[in-house]
């Protein structure tokens, strides 16, 4: 039994800034001005004291979405840190402090993208503005905590990260050969394929609290899981797309000691080729139908131990 409401859409200009992150060797990002904090945000709470409502039809402990929606809205303009974990844990702990009925809530959003816009710096070179922003559907960084209240405190329950949207083409070096063939196989073996894949990447930290960014040396940058997954798959001439989503996995949880867990959903939007009469690497190539295949993996750092065995 729960409700709630989704699709928030919250904007905060002049949040605080992300700085202080490690920088890592795949990765030139090092923090961020968070001039422009957008997220999508979705609340989902639970309580035995909203049966009557679903039962009876008595409304007497119910707070109605719409007002969840205000409560949102509002705790952005008092939320005094720089990641979309740490707002969600502190806009879901308010919900549980203010309503005792909510016993446990579901707080998730996806990061809203803006992209710096390079503007002339008056020396002939260029800059990032800092007042116009490009709105973008690039992958977005995503956030998840589960809260419930023990001894009238605040408890993180389950905690999730992500990014989320990630689209990547690979023109050559990759290659899809050595499945089963029998009589269902028509798919032809290829060496150098062009690969195309749609990404989710999730995380989980050892110690949840280290999601919200307090300590941002110790806190995981989407930008950065993202700019690991494009180098993995720049560096790696993969058999297929298991085969990359577990080496990226091995170089986040090597990167990222604090990390538990990483996880993956992947799509295969491999375009299709049409001629094989043209030179060199050079194709042509075009959509490919439906249906679309996936791969799910999930590993933790017993994954990273045995790979340096082997
Ligand atoms: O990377 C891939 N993995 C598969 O399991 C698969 N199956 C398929 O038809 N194409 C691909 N590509």
């Amino acid at each position: 039994m729960n409700y709630g409401k989704e699709h928030v859409n919250v904007y905060r200009t002049y949040a605080t800034p992300l700085e202080g992150v490690r920088e890592i060797p795949e990765s030139d990002f090092s923090g961020k001005p968070n001039t422009l904090f957008g997220m999508e945000v979705r609340a989902q709470v639970e309580g035995e004291e909203f049966l009557p409502s679903f039962r009876d039809g008595d409304n007497a402990k119910v707070v109605a979405t719409d007002s969840m929606k205000n409560f949102i809205l509002h705790h952005a303009g008092d939320y005094d840190g720089a990641t979309v974990e740490g707002f969600l844990h502190y806009v879901g702990s308010e919900f549980l402090r203010t309503y005792d009925q909510m016993e446990s809530v579901r707080m998730s959003a996806d990061q809203l993208a803006f992209d710096e816009r390079p503007v002339p710096d008056g020396d002939g070179g260029f800059e990032p503005s800092d007042l116009v922003f490009r709105v973008t559907d690039d992958e977005s960084a995503f956030g998840e905590f589960y809260l419930t209240r023990e001894d009238g405190e605040v408890v993180v329950e389950e905690q999730r990260s992500g990014v989320t949207g990630l689209e990547l083409v690979k023109v050559k070096d990759n290659s899809f050969v050595g499945y089963v063939q029998d009589e269902y196989t028509t798919l032809p073996e290829r060496e150098n394929r062009t690969l195309y894949i749609s990404l989710d990447i999730f995380w989980t930290y050892d110690e949840p609290e280290a999601a919200l960014g307090e300590d941002p040396a110790a806190y995981v940058p989407a930008e950065q899981v993202r700019d690991i997954a494009q180098v993995v798959f720049h560096e790696q001439n993969v058999n297929s797309i298991q085969d990359l989503i577990y080496q990226v996995g091995l170089r986040v949880l090597e990167r990222f000691p604090q990390l538990s867990r990483v996880s993956f959903e992947a799509n295969n939007r491999t375009w299709l080729n049409v001629r094989d009469d043209m030179d060199g690497d050079a194709k042509v190539l075009r959509e490919p139908p439906r249906p679309t295949g996936f791969q799910q993996f999930s590993m933790d750092r017993s994954d990273l131990e045995e790979s340096g065995e082997r």
